[in-house]
């Protein structure tokens, strides 16, 4: 049965639903991702949700879905669209279809759509609201939310406290909406992780003695979490931090910064950054719309070490005197390269050395 996406501009593409064919207008913004593969992982990370994911890779579902790469326990994206839809699994480890998956959690697809036609679209135009929806007519756009008014962070943060795995250091990871693969990421450089609300008072945080604070990924408009950021200033000033994403942009925003979107993202899994002080490229896992402005870092105290390659826009931040790696890219990976994985171990160093400074002084 025959499907559309229609953008906020008017603009309609069509395409057939398999499997759950939405009742009413499924609204969502419209973002594309270009990585091969990773599909499972754009699916359950968190910072997807409230958005409709075009992915431009022509082929999706070929290796089905695992039990090993769920980036959480349920998937948060709106909507899927693209282009071939692979109705069976070719990987040993599946257990279920890409197609099975989605329906089994109400999330509409709709394929053979011209995906590519989708994407010139949005990078023109850049990134809109849209709808799948069955008749064109249908669509209601005109009473459409933009993510910048939409609280998304309740809808995908932890509510009580819990503790994972043990370690040399103990790290609070103050949960915004996030990946499963920072906890596994910082477990392999030996750490405890204790994730916590993303609305945990200073005090809270400070009683489980952490050595220290990981400000997570997360979907949205970081200005929706103004009423935080003061709580963010005050661990930062006392423990050493690594903030990923949305943690980079709340912690440019506690110092005094200002974020911004840009005009379609950075989706993907082969986004170059250059590492402006070891001066060196390589490539990132990353997903994000919103970036700290550069022209709004002088007087916070930090300076822009990471740029993107391709755009030039702030990738990471380093405090002048403080213990922080604050990165918009994800080093975590999944999907995508680990290739600036080493962050993880800076992050042990740096608790380390704060530590040793604690005991000898
Ligand atoms: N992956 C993330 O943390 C995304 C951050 C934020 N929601 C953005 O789009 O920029």
């Amino acid at each position: 049965m025959k499907g559309y996406l229609v953008l906020e501009n008017g603009d309609q593409f069509e395409g057939n639903w398999v499997g759950q064919i939405p009742a009413e207008p499924l609204e969502g913004e419209v973002v594309f991702f270009t990585g091969m593969t990773g599909y499972q992982e754009v699916l359950t990370d968190p910072s997807f949700k409230g958005q409709i994911v075009v992915f431009t890779y022509p082929l999706i579902g070929n290796y089905g879905i695992n039990e090993i790469d769920f980036e959480s326990v349920i998937p948060h994206v709106s909507g899927v669209i693209v282009s071939e839809c692979s109705l069976e699994s070719h990987h040993y480890e599946a257990v279920s279809t890409f197609s099975a998956y989605l329906q089994k959690w109400n999330i509409p697809l709709l394929a053979n759509v011209d995906t590519r036609a989708v994407v010139k679209r949005i990078r023109t135009t850049g990134v809109m609201g849209g709808q799948m929806v069955v008749d064109p007519e249908q669509a209601t756009l005109d009473h459409y939310t933009p993510i910048e008014e939409k609280m998304l962070t309740n809808g995908v943060s932890t509510t009580k406290i819990e503790t994972y795995g043990t370690g040399l250091y103990h790290v609070v990871l103050i949960d915004f909406g996030y990946k499963k693969s920072i906890v596994t990421s910082l477990s392999h450089v030996g750490c405890k992780v204790t994730v916590v609300p993303y609305n945990t008072s200073y005090e809270t945080i400070k009683s489980l003695k952490p050595d220290g604070i990981m400000l997570s990924n997360g979907p949205g408009d970081p200005m929706q979490l103004t009423f935080y950021l003061p709580v963010i200033k005050k661990l930062a000033l006392k423990y050493p931090i690594l903030a990923i994403c949305l943690g980079h942009q709340l912690l440019g925003l506690a110092f005094g910064a200002n974020t911004k979107k840009l005009k379609f993202g950075h989706r993907g899994a082969n986004q170059p950054v250059i590492d402006l002080v070891k001066k060196k490229v390589f490539m990132t896992s990353q997903n994000h719309t919103f970036i700290v402005d550069d022209s709004s870092l002088t007087g916070t105290g930090f300076s822009a070490t990471y740029l993107n390659v391709n755009d030039k826009s702030v990738e990471g931040m380093t405090h002048e005197s403080l213990p922080i790696i604050s990165v918009q890219f994800h080093p975590e990976a999944h999907p995508g390269p680990s290739d600036s994985s080493w962050l993880f171990t800076d992050f042990v160093s740096l608790m380390n050395s704060v530590r040793r400074e604690k005991v000898y002084a």
